[in-house]
């Protein structure tokens, strides 16, 4: 499958330690082809029953293009996590760590009850994933279900034990000596 062939052969860069890998999902460049946008929505859909999603919910930046592709294939909204504040009423703020960054993330548009999915380009220390879940529990959502299109690291397990969710992933990899190894 298309998401496989071009993880494989993806570059990898130092973040300090952090050895972070480009690729057109998770980071846009060098060019996001519409047949993997394609590949990765469909794999997706058939992973989610979107009878039961009121919304998405997805974080700045990568999210964005999946869920739109999303959004367009099932006809169900989205709200994007932003990381600049608008000061609307009823936003609320979470702190976001990742393995290279930390920062402030701030939900908007949810309403107590809605059903939500979460979706992400990439969950690897989790840290991004507990901002939002931790977001959507003080919006009084309901999470009904999270994907994300590549899993690296331990953070879909911490992730797990400490919020009780599942989380679903369409491919796991590790990135060692400057490889991405396919798991
Ligand atoms: O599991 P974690 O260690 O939190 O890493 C995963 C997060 O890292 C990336 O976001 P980033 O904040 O770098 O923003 P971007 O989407 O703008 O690249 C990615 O889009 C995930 O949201
Ligand atoms: O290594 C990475 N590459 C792209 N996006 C990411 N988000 C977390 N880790 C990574």
């Amino acid at each position: 499958m298309l998401l496989e062939e071009t993880l494989k052969s993806c570059p990898i860069v130092k973040r300090g330690k952090y050895e972070y890998f480009i690729h057109p999902i998770s980071d846009g460049v060098p060019i996001v082809n519409p047949e993997l946008l394609r590949e990765v929505a469909i794999r997706i859909i058939k992973e989610v029953d979107f009878e039961n999603i009121d919304k998405m919910v997805t974080a700045e930046a990568m999210g964005i293009p999946l869920v739109t592709t999303l959004s367009l294939y099932t006809d169900v909204p989205y709200v994007i996590m932003r990381k600049r504040e608008y000061k609307l009423e009823g936003e609320i703020p979470v702190h976001q760590e990742t393995g290279y960054s930390k920062g402030q993330l701030y939900l908007n548009g949810i309403e107590e009850g809605d059903r939500v999915l979460i979706v992400d380009d990439v969950i690897s220390t989790g840290g991004t994933m507990i901002a939002i879940i931790n977001a959507l529990k003080r919006a009084g959502a309901e999470v009904k279900d999270i994907v994300c299109v590549i899993e690296r690291g331990e953070g879909k397990k911490i992730v797990e034990k400490k919020t009780g969710h599942k989380i679903k992933t369409l491919v796991k990899l590790d990135v060692k000596d400057g490889k991405v190894m396919i798991l």
